[in-house]
């Protein structure tokens, strides 16, 4: 697959959707100063306050989905899921810029991965999906797999 294919990849980046949903690599952004006196919920900050934004808590909201916590891709096709329900990337001024870039480089490494090879778990136990504490999300257990090369792709490509 190349750059041109990925709009047409609509589940791969579902998917990828779904990941930053569960685990956004930031889980609480990055931390934000209050540049004047200001309410935020109802809450007054004053200047110079640092303010962080749980974007992991936010992303579980069962107010935003049914059933946040489980793994539907599909549901990122129609707009059930709002903008500012899903924000791995920050929102409005300080988004991050480097957002369409990443998007891609992550949808064409996946779907590469997906298609040049054949996956398998290495154990038939279920895969603890548990994220150890730290300011970016990994996985408290490494995932380990199995990969084959599939040739016949491979040989497509060329
Ligand atoms: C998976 C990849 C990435 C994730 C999850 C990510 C996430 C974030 C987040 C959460 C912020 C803070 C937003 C806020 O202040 O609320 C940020 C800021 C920023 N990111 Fe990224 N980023 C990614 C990739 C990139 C790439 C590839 C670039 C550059 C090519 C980039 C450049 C920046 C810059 C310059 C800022 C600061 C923007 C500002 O404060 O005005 N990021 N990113």
């Amino acid at each position: 697959m190349n750059e041109a294919d990925l709009p047409k990849l609509k589940y791969v980046q579902n998917i990828i959707s779904k990941t930053f949903r569960l685990c956004p690599a930031a889980p609480m952004l990055v931390p934000h100063e209050s540049s004047n006196d200001t309410k935020i919920g109802g809450f007054d900050i004053s200047y110079g306050t640092i303010l962080l934004v749980n974007a992991w808590v936010i992303h579980r909201d069962p107010l935003g989905l049914d059933d946040p916590e489980s793994f539907k891709p599909e549901r990122f096709e129609g707009s059930e899921v709002k903008p500012w329900k899903l924000l791995p990337f920050g929102i409005r001024r300080r988004v991050c810029p480097g957002a369409g870039l990443a998007q891609r480089v992550i949808a064409l490494a996946l779907g590469t991965l997906i298609q040049c090879f054949e996956w398998q778990r290495v154990s038939q136990e279920e895969i603890n999906l548990a994220e150890c504490t730290g300011l970016s999300m990994a996985k408290a257990e490494p995932l380990k797999a199995k990969c084959k090369v599939n040739v016949e792709a491979i040989v497509e490509q060329h």
